[in-house]
């Protein structure tokens, strides 16, 4: 057994009907790691978090999770807990009578102190005794959370966790994600959000149109596609444009914002480019106010990944 691995997956496919969701993937993941799963909509996401909670079976390949082989039988693997596509909760219990359901569904008893803990945990202290039924989405989310925890999972596998929370909320969420990666767990998770797989994921993997495309640290993605757009406001607009059109390796972007704000400019360029409109304005004397990418790069390059896979896939 690899003991690094918390998941290794080679070859996965999985179709339903003529959909091909997963086509070939290899996935690894390492333990006491926070592993993100990006990629657009029907990308493959779901499928393959649902694989590793043992709601579905792949067609082919070989799925290993924490050590053990995954056969054909639909079950959760041992230390295996999350959700997809929203946790299941009982609406007409209490936050706190979800936990002691589910506690008792799994054979662990009350465990009252655990559930006060797991509450504490993801904020929902305050509001233990309310109904699931009028909690909002983010709260749901965090209920569905409190719920894997309460399994002491060794690896948690959660669908788009932020979604419907606000930054205080999503800010609890973070901690108590790395706290469980500090601890050894390891923690698979999908998001359309990029900034929340920078702040914690230590590699990513992209899937579009159910095959891998990347799979690394955000930092590497990042540096693969190095030409961004570029706010860029100086104290001389008109000499900064007259600047950006000369050098070799910038261009002037047409863009609303800037269109809207006679002191804006967005210029696209590597960063070597840049460099040199730098330096060309400061030798003109043309302060810079401002100069930082229009999109983080981690999403520039999944952008620009995603759509390479979608034009390969439409000249097929
Ligand atoms: N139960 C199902 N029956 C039929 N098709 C399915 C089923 N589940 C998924 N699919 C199809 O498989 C493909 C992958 O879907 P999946 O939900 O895994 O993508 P995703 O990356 O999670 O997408 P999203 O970001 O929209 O949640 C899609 O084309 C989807 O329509």
């Amino acid at each position: 057994m690899d003991t690094l691995r918390a998941v290794r997956a080679r070859g996965i496919s999985k179709c339903f009907g003529d959909v091909v969701a997963l086509d070939g993937v290899d996935f690894d993941v390492t333990q006491g790691q926070i592993h993100g799963l990006v990629g657009p909509n029907g990308a493959g996401k779901t499928t393959l978090l649902g694989l590793l909670l043992g709601l579905a079976v792949a067609d082919g390949g070989t799925l290993e999770i924490l050590g053990t082989q995954v056969g054909r039988a639909f079950a959760a693997p041992d230390g295996v807990a999350g959700f997809v596509d929203g946790p299941g909760l009982y609406p007409s219990l209490t936050a706190r009578q979800n936990l002691a359901a589910l506690a008792r569904l799994r054979g662990q008893g009350e465990g009252a102190a655990d559930i006060d803990d797991v509450l504490a945990q993801v904020g929902l202290r305050d509001v233990a005794d309310d109904k699931a039924r009028g909690f909002s989405l983010g709260m749901r989310q965090r209920l569905g959370l409190a719920a894997a925890l309460l399994t002491r999972p060794r690896l948690l596998i959660l669908d788009e966790p932020s979604n419907g929370l606000d930054p205080a909320g999503k800010r609890q969420v973070h901690q108590v994600l790395n706290q469980l990666a500090v601890d050894g767990t390891t923690v698979i998770l999908s998001s359309h959000r990029m900034d929340d797989l920078e702040a914690l994921c230590s590699e990513v993997t992209i899937l579009a149109t159910g095959r891998v495309v990347f799979c690394g640290p955000p930092s590497k993605l990042a540096a693969e596609n190095c030409e961004l757009d570029y706010r860029l406001r100086t104290s001389d607009p008109k000499a900064a444009r007259q600047l950006a059109g000369e050098i070799e390796g910038v261009r002037i972007v047409d863009d609303v914002t800037a269109r809207q704000d006679d002191e804006l400019l967005v210029v696209r360029g590597m960063v070597p480019a840049l460099d040199e409109l730098v330096s060309a304005l400061v030798k003109s004397q043309v302060a810079v106010r401002e100069l930082a990418p229009v999109v983080s790069p981690l999403e520039a390059a999944f952008l620009a990944l995603t759509d390479q896979q979608e034009q390969q896939e439409s000249d097929r």
